[in-house]
């Protein structure tokens, strides 16, 4: 059992590192032996100066203190630089195996999907990993490859050193104390054994759980920020980002809290190990015959009682830790597994315990039919079930409208920065209820500004956007498929739903059909993967279309919707998606010149400007 823990470490720090530790733990032993003389020696002349004896007797002892002063400070610094020397060398050498073993599994799945669509550390490559759990996200997953690896150094300075040091400053320390008086001896022994076994235990077995819940939840809080952030756009055009952003609160204060308990165990038990040696002190003062004897053995056994009293909380941190270095030393592990070739079964991984990965978004129970009810939802789209509850409870507050609107554009200007030329000039439209405009332009002439403007997403410089009616937000006239819109990380069910009341299966089921996905109509609680990772880039632009299909405002605005699907899908999906809108307007930017002879309108942009 030692072998393999030994060479286990040899494995992941490597023999290198491991005899520099060792050569710091040393130095480590050295000093606390010097502090501990120290101590006793101090101790030993203030009680014999209490006699008054003649100078010469204390020289010696006086010529010790400082040696042992001075020693001490020395070996001190020593002790510090190689530790850290050591471990510095071999986080360097973790950080590039573990980016090694990362990039290596994003070469293999690339190669196993033929495709590098999905690009360098994408979480559909990663998934291929250790590490990965196929919803987290690959900003999660880098954050916490770095935070895993940083937590060998935690692991290592602050648990596996102090421990080694302690063990053997201990049994030196209960030796020496028991050669000059045994009852003493096992006195300290039995403080060390519970301020430096027991109480560690203790705080690491109270604290295994709650560390493995604030791992989960520290995912969540990352992977669902990033996704709230990416998409905030996408939730301000369907209403849910006040949701998103409480809901996001909600799991930083639970984060907080989980925090918090693992902090009072930390300093309960640490502050029980801290008891301990003072305990055991006194108790040796009164059980020790004699005056000089009794102080000196108290005083040393409080110094040795001092250098466990730090395993108590190191316990604790460990046990925050260890699913870290788990997942370190698979990672590292799979670098080491010679690659497999492209058509052999993929290398054993090893599975990851519960609390091995951060699973923001657990997969959702097949049997679940709505948003609220799949099983542990992103921020983000637990905010867009929350949203969706919302609205039902106030359905004339939430949703987009349900009467028609006759929009129109009076000069609208719309410039992005002063610096630049505007991106809109002086742009008159009109948008009767109903109609259907196709927007056609070269690439950057305005076309998706100008969707933009429809919807209300960008300032006006100048003009207006006539028609909406009063206090009605924007996003409930007008919205749809934008040239930024976001893909949640997140179940197919979650990504249409997005903040709508009331909606069932079967309509999410229509719209993915008019969208041109029915493939998904049977796999809503599939997770998409980050911005849709996990889709084609044409099955993304078809679940965007569903997601604005499901429940459409009274002005649909798709942008380039059929985008990615070859030139005959791409008619059959929109001819079925102009069908779905029935009597809404739709204003549809296209490339394709074939599509146009579905629209009343086309809308020629260029610099700018409409004609
Ligand atoms: N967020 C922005 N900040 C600054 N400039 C922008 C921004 N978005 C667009 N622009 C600029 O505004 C102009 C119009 O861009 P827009 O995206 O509306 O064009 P587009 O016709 O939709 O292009 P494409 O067909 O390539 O999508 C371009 O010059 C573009 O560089």
């Amino acid at each position: 059992m030692t072998a393999a823990l030994a060479a286990r470490q040899v494995r992941l720090l490597g023999p290198g590192a491991l005899l520099r530790l060792v050569f710091a733990g040393l130095l480590g032993v050295l000093t606390e032996a010097a502090g501990i003389g120290l101590v006793g020696t101090a101790t030993w002349m203030l009680v014999r100066a209490a006699d008054q004896p003649p100078l010469a007797a204390l020289a010696v002892a006086i010529a010790a203190v400082r040696g042992f002063a001075l020693v001490k400070g020395g070996l001190r610094y020593a002790e510090r630089l190689a530790g850290h020397d050591a471990v510095l060398r071999v986080l360097a050498d973790l950080r590039a195996r573990a980016f090694a073993a990362l990039a290596a599994g994003d070469r293999d799945a690339a190669a196993s999907s033929g495709s590098l669509s999905s690009g360098s550390l994408s979480s559909g490559s990663l998934s291929s990993g250790s590490l990965s759990s196929g919803s987290s996200s690959s900003g999660d997953l880098l954050s916490r490859v770095v935070s895993d690896v940083d937590g060998v150094q935690d692991a290592v300075l602050r648990g596996a050193l102090p421990a080694g040091v302690a063990a053997a400053v201990g049994l030196a320390g209960v030796g020496g104390v028991a050669v000059v008086d045994p009852r003493a001896g096992l006195v300290l022994l039995a403080g060390l054994l519970v301020a430096g076994v027991l109480l560690p235990w203790v705080g690491h077995r109270l604290t295994a759980a709650p560390a493995s819940a604030i791992s989960t939840a520290r995912g969540d809080v990352t992977t669902g920020t990033v996704d709230v952030v990416q998409g905030v756009a996408e939730l301000v055009a369907y209403g849910a980002l006040p949701a998103a952003l409480a809901d996001t609160a909600d799991r930083s204060r639970r984060l907080a809290a989980l925090e918090a308990r693992s902090a009072t165990v930390a300093a309960v038990v640490g502050g029980a190990a801290a008891m301990i040696p003072a305990a055991v002190a006194v108790w040796i003062a009164v059980l020790v015959d004699g005056r000089t004897a009794a102080v000196v053995l108290a005083l040393v056994a409080l110094s040795v009682g001092e250098v466990v009293v730090p395993l108590a909380a190191a316990a604790v941190r460990h046990a925050e830790l260890r699913g870290g270095l788990r997942r370190v030393r698979e990672l590292i592990a799979t670098a080491a597994t010679p690659a497999a070739a492209p058509d052999a079964t993929p290398p054993a991984v090893p599975a990851a315990a519960p609390d091995a990965t951060s699973l923001a978004i657990p997969a959702a129970a097949p049997a679940a039919t709505s948003a609220a009810a799949s099983a542990g939802p992103s921020p983000a789209s637990a905010a867009m079930a929350a949203a969706g509850d919302r609205a039902g409870g106030d359905p004339e507050t939430v949703g987009p409208l349900d009467t028609a609107v006759d929009l129109v554009l009076r000069g609208v200007t719309v410039r992005y920065h002063a610096d630049l030329p505007p991106a809109l000039v002086d742009v008159d439209l009109r948008l009767p209820a109903g109609s259907r405009v196709a927007v056609v332009g070269a690439s950057g002439s305005g076309k998706s500004t100008l969707l933009a403007a429809i919807a209300g997403r960008v300032p006006l410089a100048a003009g207006t956007v006539d028609g909406r009616p009063d206090g009605v937000e924007a996003w409930r006239v007008a919205g749809g498929v934008f040239a930024d819109a976001h893909v949640f990380h997140t179940t197919v069910r979650d990504n249409l739903v997005l903040g709508r009341s009331g909606c069932q299966d079967t309509d999410l089921v229509r719209a993915l059909t008019d969208a041109g996905l029915p493939e998904y109509a049977d796999r809503l609680d599939d997770i998409v993967g980050e911005d849709g990772g996990k889709l084609s880039g044409g099955q993304r632009q078809r679940l965007l279309l569903a997601r604005a299909l499901v429940a459409p405002p009274p002005v649909l605005l798709l942008d380039e919707p059929t985008e990615g699907l070859d030139p005959a899908a791409a008619d059959a999906v929109l001819d079925t998606a102009l069908r779905a809108a029935g009597a809404r307007t739709v204003v549809v930017v296209t490339h394709r010149a074939a599509e146009l002879s579905s629209f009343d309108r086309v809308v020629h942009v260029e610099g700018g400007r409409t004609a």
